[in-house]
């Protein structure tokens, strides 16, 4: 009997929700049956988009839907609810559970989530606020509604194990580093890992041959710097804060900047609450600054298409930003660069922001043929580059959920009986 998977990734703006059966036979695939998301959270209505076969949603208002939780538990009604999704009428179908988890500390590797795991992730949670929390409150909500499934986190951490030292130390008091666990870990790992194995069967390279610099470009950006299939670096640190700008966050900045911005920064927010300690510094940067602050609104299309001043000073600093760390990726790599990779809402849809990156690094061997930059993206891998460039661009759909779901399937002997 092919056993049911239900893939979540709760991003800071959304909840993407897959469901998957497992394959027959020895394959490691699973087969996708539906795709759910609740997205705009940020941007109040959020909107469903629902896919299963033809049947497509688009758009579809959604009142009082205004977290991620509000998020998984609408589309699991929805999906219990689909006719044309008998493999899952009723909650009990489901058998696994895949969480995103952003903030993982030390885990090099998913894990079932029992009492100890979810109490270090809750112990966590201040240090990815807009992430972990929301996060555990889908995890309660699955043991509260699905109390047979096995639920098992993944977390964006883990692809980022392999940083070397000299990355991920902050040059700080040892000590309290190692005391407080103060170090660089890095995020969006699910993603770059998709990323890794969907070039290396686009190009027919092994994975562990593969360098890329890889730009994950959504509600939270991030770049990194993957060399033989690892990560060698990448721009969030030890919390998904540092590093390029994002929809609310304002990424790297001065870290002084907050003494004279509020002389109350180190105060608790009001969203502080027993489970979460968010200091008011910490709010304003991850939840107060960004796109949101600058030009009013967290939609990077929106941003891209208009010539307000401000909506293409948001624009200028994004590109200026990403390309702070484009060159000197290529440099770690010593040239040797199998692809520069788009992913994530806005690298997967942003064809003017891809012109304005790949223009700022031509002189490195980069280009874009106009025509299949603009075109919609279809296939998981699309290459845009121009014929004449040296090397490869690349717009990959990066699919969280399915390699959640594809780690079922690996991992199956690890979770089984737990
Ligand atoms: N046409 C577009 N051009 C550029 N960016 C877009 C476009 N459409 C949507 N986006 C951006 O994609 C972002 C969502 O990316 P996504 O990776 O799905 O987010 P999340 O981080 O929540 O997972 C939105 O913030 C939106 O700004
Ligand atoms: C880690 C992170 O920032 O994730 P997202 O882009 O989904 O908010
Ligand atoms: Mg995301």
């Amino acid at each position: 009997m092919p056993e049911i998977i239900l893939s979540i990734n709760a991003g800071s703006s959304s909840v993407k929700i897959s469901v998957y059966k497992t394959p027959q036979g020895d394959s490691l695939v699973p087969i996708q049956l539906a795709e759910a998301t609740v997205e705009g959270l940020t941007a109040p209505p959020a909107k469903l988009k629902y896919e299963r076969g033809d049947e497509k949603i688009k758009g579809k208002e959604l009142d009082d839907v205004n977290s991620q939780e509000d998020g998984f538990r609408y589309i699991l009604d929805h999906l219990t609810n689909d006719q044309g999704l008998p493999e899952l009428n009723q909650k009990e179908d489901i058998h696994f559970t895949c969480h995103r988890v952003v903030h993982g500390g030390d885990y090099p590797r998913s894990q079932i989530i029992d009492k100890e795991t979810y109490h270090h992730i809750e112990e966590l949670s201040d240090l990815a606020p807009l992430h972990n929390a929301p996060a555990l409150t889908i995890v309660r909500a699955v043991a509260d509604a699905l109390p047979h499934a096995k639920n098992i986190a993944y977390f964006d951490s883990s692809f980022h194990n392999t940083l070397p030292d000299y990355v991920c130390t902050y040059p700080i008091d040892p000590e309290v580093a190692k005391k407080n666990k103060l170090r660089k870990y890095g995020f969006h790992g699910i993603s770059y890992s998709f990323i890794v194995n969907a070039v290396s069967a686009y190009l027919e390279k092994p994975a562990d041959q593969l360098n890329i610099i890889a730009l994950h470009l959504g509600s939270g950006a991030s770049a990194c710097c993957i060399k033989d299939g690892k990560s060698l670096d990448t721009t969030m640190g030890l919390t998904p804060l540092a590093g390029l700008p994002g929809a609310t966050r304002s990424g790297s900045i001065d870290p002084s900047l907050m003494f004279h911005y509020t002389h109350s920064a180190g105060k608790p927010s009001h969203a502080s609450t027993g489970k979460l300690h968010i200091t008011q510094a910490e709010e304003i940067l991850n939840k107060q600054s960004g796109w949101k602050s600058l030009t009013g609104t967290t939609d990077f299309g929106k941003i891209s298409a208009s010539d307000r001043r401000e909506d293409v000073l948001a624009f200028d600093i994004f590109v200026d930003r990403i390309l702070n760390y484009v060159a000197p990726y290529f440099t770690k790599l010593d040239g040797q660069v199998d692809a520069l990779v788009f992913a994530g809402g806005i690298g997967e849809k942003g064809s003017k922001l891809r012109q304005a990156v790949v223009r700022g690094v031509k002189c490195l061997g980069f280009a874009l043929d106009e025509k299949r930059n603009d075109a919609a993206v279809e296939d998981v891998v699309t290459d845009i580059s121009s014929d004449s460039a040296r090397y490869k661009t690349l717009v990959v759909q990066t699919d969280e959920q399915l390699e959640m779901a594809r780690g079922v399937l690996a991992d199956k002997d690890r979770f089984v009986g737990k």
